[in-house]
């Protein structure tokens, strides 16, 4: 039964959020003051018309916005958009007691996201190809999407449905991510399982049909047409299948330009959770830098990309589970700056290493707000402080917001707040 409501305010995930007597209930699409009418379900509403529209709403640019789980908050104007992602950010470092000022968001979608990943799946036996429904395992058909690169845009979805057809004899459900890279796309195919070698020669020619530059089964290399190279900084790399990369190039250049200046009069950087390189490989044209990451693959891309790039200081990786193993307080004094980039779950063990240690300067990034201001309340209790907060969008559309900060040692423990 429909029911009319007025939203309050947003939640974290940009939901809106109204407050009524069976409880809160959180309506997605939503803008604060707005009279909506929902389909409720417990504490979810499932918006079905707006009644009073707030002077903040937008015409989502997306055709399939509000129905594809991809984007949360097209139906913002830029400004309100702007302020309530940062406003969310200072509410969470407020939480955990950090005052620090946040200085100004810096807009790093360019020209959009580099990789997509496509799910293709048969109901009743029916090939669909596109992006998940929020919350369900519903596939939303698709046949572009706005917020990805020009090369994805068009062309993510029509090599994913090439896939699919070409390996929709077994109907399993397969997850297909496509990534931009400078020599064409690199393609991995996850969900079908092992191949036959007559089956992998076919993909073989599919590849070249679609003029792929790889195409990878689970991580494992089919075809290698073009090798897949993205630039990081003078370096030319190539990341192996299905590896972390940063979301948007300009985001990982607005990072990385921040870790740079951070440690420019660093002689000796680690670069902890360092994926395939992209502050490591800049780093270096400045400092020595030690690589740390759990990823044999990206390490080993890493290394091989520093070694083919002329004028570089020394790097030196090392292939390294940091939850288990974080680096010691006595290997982290050998460093005049520590660059810390762990995933969501943050990086405790390394961060209570790090705060027992010597290190000047600690550059901390996080696409967590919640387990960046953990960490950083265990480097600033043992007396670092929190220099600068740069909020860095290269999740524009979504909730998600990657947040660079730098803390340096001030010798002297902080007394009791
Ligand atoms: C947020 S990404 C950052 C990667 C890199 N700094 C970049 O900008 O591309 C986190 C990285 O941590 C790595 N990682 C995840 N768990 C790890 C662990 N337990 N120990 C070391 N590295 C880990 C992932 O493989 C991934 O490359």
């Amino acid at each position: 039964m429909a029911e009319q409501v007025i939203i309050e305010r947003l939640g974290a995930k940009a939901d809106g959020i109204a407050e009524t007597d069976g409880g809160h209930v959180f309506v997605p699409y939503t803008l604060p003051g707005e009279t909506v009418e929902i389909e409720r379900e417990d504490s979810r509403g499932r918006l079905l018309r707006v009644a009073q529209e707030s002077p903040e709403r937008e015409m989502p640019f997306c055709p399939y916005f509000g129905e594809c789980g991809g984007c949360a908050t097209q139906h913002m104007r830029e400004d309100f958009y702007r302020a309530w992602k940062r406003d969310t950010l200072v509410k969470t470092l407020q939480h955990a007691r950090i005052d620090t000022p946040i200085e100004a968001m810096i807009d790093a979608h360019g020209e959009g996201r580099r990789r997509v990943t496509l799910h293709v799946r048969f109901p009743e036996g029916v090939m669909q190809v596109g992006y998940m429904a929020a919350r369900s395992h519903h596939v939303v058909t698709i046949d572009h999407c706005p917020i990805a690169v020009p090369a994805l845009k068009h062309h993510a979805p029509i090599v994913a449905r090439a896939i699919g057809e070409h390996l929709k004899a077994g109907r399993k459900p397969l997850d297909i991510q496509v990534t931009a890279t400078l020599s064409g796309l690199d393609v991995d195919i996850r969900g079908h399982g092992p191949m036959k070698d007559k089956d992998r020669l076919r993909l073989v020619d599919l590849a070249a049909d679609l003029d792929l530059a790889r195409l990878s089964l689970h991580g494992d290399i089919v075809v290698e047409r073009r090798p897949p190279a993205i630039m990081m900084g003078r370096a030319s790399v190539i990341p192996p299948p299905g590896s972390f990369l940063q979301a948007t190039e300009r985001g990982e250049q607005a990072m990385a330009a921040l870790v740079v200046e951070a440690c420019a009069r660093a002689k000796r950087v680690a670069d902890l959770f360092s994926g395939c390189g992209p502050f490591a490989l800049r780093l270096a044209e400045r400092s020595e830098v030690h690589a740390v990451e759990t990823d044999k693959g990206s390490v080993a891309s890493l290394d091989k990309a520093a070694r083919m790039t002329q004028g570089l200081r020394r790097v030196t990786v090392e292939a390294r589970d940091l939850f288990r193993r974080p680096l010691l307080t006595p290997e982290l004094n050998a460093f005049d700056a520590v660059v810390i980039d762990p995933p969501r779950a943050g990086a405790e063990a390394q961060a209570r290493q790090i705060a027992a240690s010597k290190v000047p300067l600690v550059v901390s990034i996080s696409c967590d707000a919640a387990t960046f201001a953990r960490d950083a309340a265990i480097l600033i209790s043992s007396g670092y402080q929190l220099e600068r907060i740069v909020p860095v969008d290269q999740f524009k559309y979504s909730s998600h917001l990657e947040v660079v900060g730098v803390l340096r040692k001030s010798g002297k423990k902080p007394s009791a707040r």
